[in-house]
């Protein structure tokens, strides 16, 4: 048995349930198979893949609040520090009910690889809680919110764990949370980001996801002779990522015809006014099917199916595994060329490998999203030195980020005769530092 099915096997055996996170790793180590077989014999004596399949710290707790008719409530918390070789760890905080243990750990392994192709000092970690935000009253986000952190403070700080957004956790959540943390520690610290502009946020950290997703799709475009510009574009997903990933695409060019939310998805043949979802979603915090009430033109329809809206290219930046082997024939069979992931490895395994034996042009979220994580990281930056830079400098910064990560992406599958392979490249790219890190801090 070669040693990344040795390796493959331990981690199935002894994370048993953990299905998300058994696909993430296997699709990382798959990947790496060729450097690892170069390196077979150290990284066995080192147990390499053995220890950064294996998170540093996984922390659980329980987060009692009490809701608006003076129920208590009871949900589970996560922090899961999976790897804090190039940095402190970094990453989101994520509020659905469909939050365990395996969810965390796949995000936070792939944060691992994302934080490391940014070039930033910055470790991979994730939490969250199966807290579900939909519904909730103002007062009831704050009262669990305040509860999460009186647990979580015990394990953060700017040095340390700097948590941020993910699904269910926005400006509004992060405010929370920071406030109770100041007030439990006393500290007034760069300790979270996407931080409100008056305490301490950046400028475009907000835009940046989704910005950064259609700056990286433009650089695998120009690379392969086609561009964004009079592309139609369906996306899933109408929060964060999705809202300003189409707002980049629109202006770039691009007709976004699809956006979607949990409960099913809009088509608008004259484009997506983003005014109008901005209004429903950021404001109302309301569902994507309202928007037909103002755009009779538009169709909304019930469920799943987006991926069946006929289009140049596709954003999947909802959630994971929404795209399925079905839903990348569909996308292939209507003349799709080219997909980036927004979300957390949205496609399943088996559509990644279609979309790459169809000749489709194919970046994965761990390279595709990351203008995020690298935008907390210049948020971390300004906070360290007291300063706040310009939008356009934030911008400015984001976007030669992005530029940076496809390089180091291409230029790795190149080296490996895999040219093309954003999956191999990307995994690789990010893996290299990683355990450049790991081997010079010693058995730890
Ligand atoms: N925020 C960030 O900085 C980053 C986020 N990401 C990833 O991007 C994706 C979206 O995150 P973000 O935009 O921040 O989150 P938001 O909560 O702002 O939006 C999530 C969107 O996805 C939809 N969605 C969530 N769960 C499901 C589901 N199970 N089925 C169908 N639709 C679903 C939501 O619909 P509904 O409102 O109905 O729930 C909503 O439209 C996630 O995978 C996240 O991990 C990646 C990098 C950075
Ligand atoms: N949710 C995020 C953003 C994490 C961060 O900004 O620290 C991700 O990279 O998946």
């Amino acid at each position: 048995m070669s040693y990344v099915d040795e390796v493959m096997q331990r981690v199935v055996e002894k994370n048993p349930s953990e299905k998300e996170f058994h696909q993430a790793v296997k699709e990382v180590l798959d990947s790496l198979r060729v450097v690892i077989e170069k390196n077979e014999e150290k990284y066995r004596k080192d147990a390499l893949l053995e220890r950064i399949t294996e998170p540093e710290r996984v922390i659980s707790f329980r987060i009692p609040w009490v809701d608006d008719k003076g129920q208590v409530q009871v949900n589970r918390g996560f922090r899961v520090q999976f790897n804090s070789a190039i940095g402190p760890y970094k990453g989101g905080l994520r509020l659905h009910p469909s939050v365990n243990q395996g969810i965390i750990k796949f995000l936070g392994f792939e944060q691992i690889f994302k934080n490391s192709l940014t070039g930033l000092p910055i470790g991979g970690g994730k939490g969250g809680s199966d807290f579900d935000p939909k519904g909730k009253s103002d007062r009831e986000i704050m009262a669990f919110c305040q509860s999460f952190m009186t647990e979580l403070h015990k394990y953060i700080g700017a040095d340390t764990d700097v948590p941020a957004g993910d699904i269910g956790v926005g400006g509004r959540e992060i405010g929370y949370l920071y406030g109770q943390y100041k007030r439990l520690t006393g500290l007034y610290e760069g300790v979270l980001t996407g931080k409100g502009l008056t305490y301490g946020g950046s400028l475009a950290r907000t835009e940046a996801t989704g910005y950064g997703l259609v700056y990286m799709l433009d650089e695998m475009l120009k690379a392969n002779g086609k561009a964004i510009a009079g592309s139609t574009v369906v996306i899933s997903g109408s929060g964060n990522v999705a809202i300003y990933a189409t707002q980049k695409a629109q202006q770039l060019g691009a007709k976004v015809v699809a956006l979607s939310d949990s409960n099913g998805y809009v088509y608008d043949k004259d484009g997506i006014d983003l005014d109008l979802v901005r209004e429903i979603k950021e404001v109302r915090r309301g569902r994507i099917k309202e928007y037909v009430e103002a755009r009779p033109g538009a169709v909304y329809t019930e469920g799943k199916g987006i991926w069946t809206v006929p289009c140049d290219i596709a954003l999947p930046c909802a959630t994971q595994n929404e795209l399925g082997l079905e839903d990348a024939k569909a996308l292939k069979a209507n003349g799709c060329y080219a997909v980036a992931e927004g979300a957390n490895m949205p496609s399943t395994r088996e559509a990644t490998d279609f979309f790459q034996e169809n000749g489709m042009l194919f970046m994965p979220g761990k390279a595709a999203n990351a203008g995020g994580v690298a935008t907390s990281a210049l948020e971390m930056s300004q906070n360290s030195q007291r300063l706040s830079w310009s939008f356009e400098e934030v911008d400015a910064k984001l976007h030669e980020i992005m530029i940076g990560i496809f390089k180091k992406v291409d230029e790795a599958s190149k080296r490996y005769g895999l040219e093309g392979n954003y999956v191999a490249g990307a995994n690789i790219a990010g893996f290299e530092k990683v355990v450049e890190a790991m081997n010079a801090q010693g058995v730890v």
